[in-house]
């Protein structure tokens, strides 16, 4: 070969890694956001990235396109490690037109797909894009066909996470509403379908992007993101973290890590942490830490229907999914974003072989006319559907109360639980024994003489027959009643046993889940 060629090679390979313009680099830096390869630098193991298509161009005409045809055609594409296992990514370069999808950009983008669902890993989308590319109409558009078709085709099949890193309009959007995670940044990501402008044109209301897509926006508000965070850089960390919790693909297990927290280390402090009062609000959060290794978990979702709390954690080194409720936040009821919330992680970890462990203390669904209007039984049976469906171990254990519809959408026993626990102190029954009371007792109370002593005494003998775990045990609704500071050894020994399991769903095309 001769030397001319080589030099020839490394001219071209230093322009496409160059990209377009020190100037456009700048801007990029002044917007407090890297650049694409700076971003894939931080998320794969050090060396470890190897880019395919670095040389594609478009070959689109018109709107003077022939003249401007820069290498890698705005998006950069390969694999890499993630602590050593392979992981496919694509990311926009803002600085080629804005980031924005054309044709060839888009084939770039279905090929590593298809080559991540082949393969069996991950992939993660680090997304800094004006949408379709408007010079390539239609063709653009249909880019995007490509890529919602494989997103939904690779769900439950490889682990899907986008990471929101600048403007991220239409079909930028939707892309990531089909994946498993969507991580955003403070001020510099937004999303939206339309943008201000068009949402003033059409509505009349004045907004600012952050305002209407911004990552505090979709972490709290919308349910779009699953994590927000103030800066890039702990941004990507986060998904290094959050792929060191999960397998490569469905037929995997979640990766292993030894622990060195004793499996039988007691929680006497669960004890206090939980008051026995059934009305008193404590930090569920408390108790998860307390339970699991290293009182470390992921929560997703940290900031949207709180009354819920759904995290990766590890027990005994095994990574588990925890569904909880929140007595700190609404009491812990379950109403329509909570259900929501819980299904979707349900369904995620049923996907990908992680453990379901759900922590019970809830009063209920929420009662009111805003829920039933909104649509709470069709939420409320997503919950109730994805449970259901799901055939990995699941371990429930009830801490205080459970009452009603909310108790059987926790994961019991009844709607297929594995194993079910309670603590000594709890309640398990239709409703709260005042409410209770009032209904089945509502003639005793209302022709006596003295209605509140009666009441008050009904109340006490419903608490005395009803309202203990034991009637739930003598049922075997409950496999045992645990001292709670033993739990979190029997959570574990329980896992163990169940990692034995096998269960197969009756043969169908798919169900028609609620929506
Ligand atoms: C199915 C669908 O995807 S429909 C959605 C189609 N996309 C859109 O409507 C978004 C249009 N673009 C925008 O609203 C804005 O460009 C934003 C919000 C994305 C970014 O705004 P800014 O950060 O101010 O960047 P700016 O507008 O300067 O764009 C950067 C460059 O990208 C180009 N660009 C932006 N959007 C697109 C696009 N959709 N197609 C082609 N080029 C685009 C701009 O012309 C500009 O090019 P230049 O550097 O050669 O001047």
């Amino acid at each position: 070969m001769s030397r001319e060629s080589r030099d020839e090679l490394a001219v071209i390979r230093a322009e496409a890694l160059r990209g377009p313009s020190e100037r456009a680099t700048e801007a990029q830096h002044a917007k407090g956001k890297l650049t694409a390869r700076e971003r894939i630098g931080l998320l794969l193991d050090e060396g470890s990235f190897k880019e395919v298509e670095q040389l594609r161009r478009h070959r689109a005409t018109g709107f003077g396109l022939e003249a401007k045809r820069p290498y890698t055609d705005g998006v950069i594409t390969g694999w890499g490690t993630v602590e050593g296992r392979t992981v496919f990514v694509y990311a926009h370069d803002f600085r080629i037109f804005g980031g924005a999808l054309g044709e060839a950009h888009a084939t770039k983008i279905h090929k590593i797909m298809d080559m991540a669902i082949s393969a069996g890993a991950p992939l993660v989308s680090l997304n800094d894009g004006a949408g379709a590319r408007i010079q390539e109409g239609v063709s653009a558009l249909a880019g995007y066909g490509g890529i919602f078709q494989r997103n939904t085709r690779a769900s439950g099949v490889i682990p899907q996470i986008s990471v929101m890193l600048g403007p991220c309009a239409g079909g930028a959007a939707y892309s990531p509403a089909l994946t498993d995670f969507v991580f955003m940044v403070r001020e510099t990501s937004q999303m939206f379908i339309t943008g201000p402008d068009v949402v003033k044109a059409v509505t009349g209301e004045e907004i600012t992007q952050n305002g209407l897509g911004g990552a505090d926006v979709h972490a709290e508000t919308s349910g779009v993101a699953h994590f927000a965070y103030d800066d890039e850089e702990t941004c990507i960390a986060e998904v290094r973290y959050l792929i060191g919790m999960l397998p490569s693909n469905n037929r995997e297990n979640p990766p292993v890590v030894p622990s060195d927290d004793p499996a039988d280390r007691r929680g006497d402090v669960l004890l206090d942490l939980v008051p026995a009062d059934g009305n008193r609000p404590y930090d569920m959060h408390k108790v998860i830490e307390e339970l699991v290794d290293d009182g470390d978990f992921l929560e997703v979702h940290e900031r949207w229907a709180r009354n819920i709390v759904c995290a990766l954690a590890r027990l005994d080194g095994h990574v588990v999914g925890i569904v909880a409720n929140q007595p700190l936040s609404f009491a812990g009821v379950l109403d329509i974003e909570a259900s929501e919330k819980a299904a979707r992680f349900v369904q995620f970890c049923d996907a990908f072989n992680i453990p379901l462990v759900t922590l019970v203390d809830v009063p209920g669904f929420l009662p009111g006319v805003d829920q039933e209007h909104d649509g709470i039984i069709r939420h409320g049976a997503k919950l109730l559907y994805a449970y259901c469906n799901a055939t990995v171990p699941r371990i429930s254990l009830i801490l205080r109360k459970a009452y009603g519809g909310a108790y059987i959408v926790m994961d019991s026993t009844s709607i297929g639980a594995d194993l079910a626990y309670a603590w000594p102190t709890n309640e398990i029954a239709v409703m709260g024994a005042e409410g209770a009371a009032n209904v089945i007792f509502r003639r005793e109370i209302a022709g006596s003489d003295d209605p509140e002593a009666v009441r008050g005494q009904l109340v006490k003998e419903y608490k005395a027959e009803l309202m203990h775990p034991y009637y739930a045990a003598e049922r075997g609704l409950v496999d045992d009643v645990i001292d709670p500071a033993g739990t979190r050894l029997l959570l574990i020994r329980s896992l163990e046993m169940l990692r034995l399991k096998h269960a197969d769903l009756p043969s169908r095309k798919h169900g028609n889940q609620p929506a």
